[in-house]
């Protein structure tokens, strides 16, 4: 099953398991705000309405500049509480990343020209042994409803390393972390530069992103200097790059699906440490334009169960907590539920839409400290034990999903 490491199995199960997850509650932060002291500042003016449904309110993320970031004596726990604690939405934006905006560009451009490229050739560039989680993928990933999601490609590779191991049995173990990358070298030789390029400089950001977050996380919890996000991070050899394509939803299974919220992308809570995203990329007829609809984008359920669209500049470079990240810092960092809305309405024909994830996300070998308090996915964390991040990933793939065979 494809990218099933990145996410939750809310994605599968959503309601039933979103519900289960979500109610409950988190360990305070070190200094809790009011519930929704800081969203309803970002609330913009404009509300959108979704057909017939009850208007939704946009947020803009919580933002930090570049220049913040990168000093390690500037005290960011304000910002990383609103955007990351139990209150906030699970993600926030960088801005003004230098060589960020061309790097965006030059890969989401490319994303399009892969999707269109004839299907034998991207059928070269497929991986079933790793369940499609290198190279190209579609239509193997399931909906909601159990049909094949037909409506989004991705293109997974490392973008930091192209072999992580000749272990045949780990290979043989994780497939789907300790594969190697599969680039399309004669028909699109730009997409390995571009991917390596941009991946390489989300990672770099996302460490200093995880520096501060352990500064906040350390004011409330105990842990040693190389238990840290940042340090996690740092020694991994798994995190993934997912170039993402949207068709135009007119041309699929669309009509089935077109009034749901999550008419593009499943709900889902990714799986891993810190997701980097960028902001998407429109086209129609190859010419970039701007999202038609503005129902459509990226919507996120808090922790309250409000459903909200998250917005962020496209120069800015978004973070989203992941779950593993939620439990290792006992509740004081916060995943949430996503999903994409695709535009709707005569003018989003023909519209098409890139993205790329890169999904930062513990070393498959990397003991996880778990607390004794851990309240998701307790039953499958034995206490008093440790488990390596690929055994605690497959434990949750067998419960919930399947058994490999
Ligand atoms: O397409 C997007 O903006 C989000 C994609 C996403 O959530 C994911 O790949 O996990
Ligand atoms: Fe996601």
């Amino acid at each position: 099953m494809p990218s099933l490491q990145y996410k939750s199995l809310l994605h599968y199960n959503s309601l039933l398991f979103r519900n289960q997850f979500l109610n409950v509650s988190a360990a305070s932060p070190p200094s809790p705000p009011p519930p929704n002291r800081n969203l309803s500042c970002r609330i913009t003016s404009q509300s959108m309405s979704c057909s017939s449904e009850t208007p939704l309110p946009t947020l803009r993320t919580v933002t930090i500049t570049y220049y913040e970031l990168k000093d390690k004596d500037a005290d960011l726990s304000l910002k990383i509480e609103e955007g990351f604690g139990p209150n906030g939405l699970g993600i926030l934006s960088i801005t003004d990343v230098p060589e960020f905006p061309s790097l965006r560009r030059n890969l989401l451009c490319l994303s399009s020209r892969l999707a269109a490229l004839p299907e034998d050739v991207k059928k070269e560039l497929e991986d079933p042994q790793s369940r499609y989680n290198f190279g190209w993928s579609h239509g193997k990933e399931q909906l909601e409803s159990g049909k094949p999601d037909l409506l989004k490609s991705s293109f997974y590779a490392n973008p930091l390393i192209d072999v992580p191991t000749n272990g045949a049995y780990l290979i043989q173990r994780y497939p789907s972390y300790c594969g190697a990358n599969i680039w399309p070298q004669a028909a699109l030789p730009e997409l390995e530069v571009a991917f390596k390029a941009l991946g390489k400089l989300i990672f770099d950001v996302g460490l200093m992103v995880a520096y501060h977050c352990d500064q906040y996380v350390s004011r409330g919890m105990k842990m040693q200097k190389d238990e840290g996000l940042e340090q996690i991070l740092l020694r991994s050899r798994c995190h993934k790059g997912r170039l993402l394509y949207y068709f135009p939803a007119q041309l699929s299974n669309h009509e089935e699906n077109s009034d749901s919220m999550s008419s593009w992308c499943g709900w889902h809570t990714d799986h891993g440490s810190l997701t980097g995203l960028t902001c998407a990329m429109f086209k129609r007829n190859d010419v970039e334009i701007s999202c038609p609809d503005s129902a459509a984008g990226l919507y996120i359920r808090t922790r309250s169960g409000e459903i909200v669209k998250a917005t962020f500049g496209e120069n800015e470079i978004a973070y989203q907590i992941g779950e593993t990240t939620e439990i290792l810092s006992q509740g004081y960092l916060c995943a949430t539920p996503h999903c994409v809305r695709a535009p709707k309405g005569k003018e989003a024909s023909g519209v098409g839409r890139s993205t790329f994830a890169l999904f930062m996300q513990p070393d498959w070998d990397e003991k996880l400290k778990f607390s004794e308090d851990v309240y998701i996915h307790k039953e499958l964390i034995p206490s008093n034990d440790s488990l390596t991040f690929g055994e605690y990933s497959e434990t949750l793939l067998d419960k919930y999903y399947h058994k490999k065979t």
